[in-house]
């Protein structure tokens, strides 16, 4: 009777193991879908109508909007891109430049953001010179130096009507160690150069960073990833 209890206990102890491996396989593979798809997220800040939304839309629609609207709060769009054989999903956080349609929105807007782009205007000097303040806005938020930063001067298609001379701008971009695309998000020849804004911070992104896995959270049965570390990749870029 003693040999027929173990032979039960062993038994019991058997479906647990394997029940629980199961349950392992189960996550594991769950977590290696979810996985295949990373995640960049990038604002775009500056003065309102300078056109951020025009240039989102841009790279996300692959078109220039008839008509916008100030932005409320924040507008996110979404694009998929292949690097060097992966999927990477660019997060676009398309934000609201009047203050009164950003202020209780600038906490989200910095967090965990993976990299950011300053957009002016080229045919008005006000917002070239306000992109100081924005800046200040960024560092006052703890975003990290490692986290990637470029310069947009839009509406160059306006060329009778520039204020900000090239050189300055690049001086600028310089001084704060970031790229200068000067561009615009009207004029369909632009496009590429449109694509580009995001796509080499997306190349940047993953030549620098990898998503590891720390805190995996469920949230509406998605996997989410809130971890970076510094890996080697060889991006084209
Ligand atoms: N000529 C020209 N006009 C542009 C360009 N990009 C945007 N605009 C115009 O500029 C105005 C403002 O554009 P938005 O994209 O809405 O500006 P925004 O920066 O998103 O403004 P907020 O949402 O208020 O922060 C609109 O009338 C656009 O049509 C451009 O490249 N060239
Ligand atoms: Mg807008």
């Amino acid at each position: 009777a003693a040999e027929e209890e173990v032979e039960e206990e062993e038994g019991t102890d058997n479906e647990a193991a394997q029940s629980i491996t199961s349950s392992v396989e189960l996550s594991t593979s769950s977590l290696e879908l979810s996985i295949q798809t990373r995640i960049f997220k990038i604002i775009v800040i500056g003065d309102s109508n300078v056109g951020k939304t025009c240039l989102t839309f841009r790279f996300t629609g692959g078109s220039f909007p008839d008509k916008t609207e100030a932005t409320i709060g924040v507008d996110f769009r979404e694009k998929a891109v292949e690097i060097e054989g992966e999927t990477i999903k660019v997060q676009v956080w398309d934000t609201a430049g009047q203050e009164r349609f950003r202020k209780s929105m600038v906490e989200h807007y910095y967090r965990n953001v993976h990299a950011v782009v300053f957009v002016y205007d080229v045919t008005k000097m006000a917002s070239f010179r306000n992109l100081q303040t924005w800046i200040e806005e960024c560092n006052g938020h703890r975003v990290s130096a490692s986290v990637p930063r470029v310069l947009v001067g839009n509406k160059c298609d306006l060329v009778d009507q520039i204020q900000v001379p090239s050189n300055m701008a690049l001086k600028f971009a310089d001084s704060h160690n970031m790229l200068l695309f000067e561009t615009s998000a009207k004029d369909p020849r632009e496009s590429q150069n449109v694509d580009s804004i995001f796509m080499s911070l997306a190349c940047r992104l993953k030549a620098q960073k990898s998503l590891l896995y720390r805190d995996v959270e469920r949230e509406d049965g998605r996997v989410r990833l809130t971890q970076e570390t510094e890996t080697k990749s060889n991006c084209p870029c």
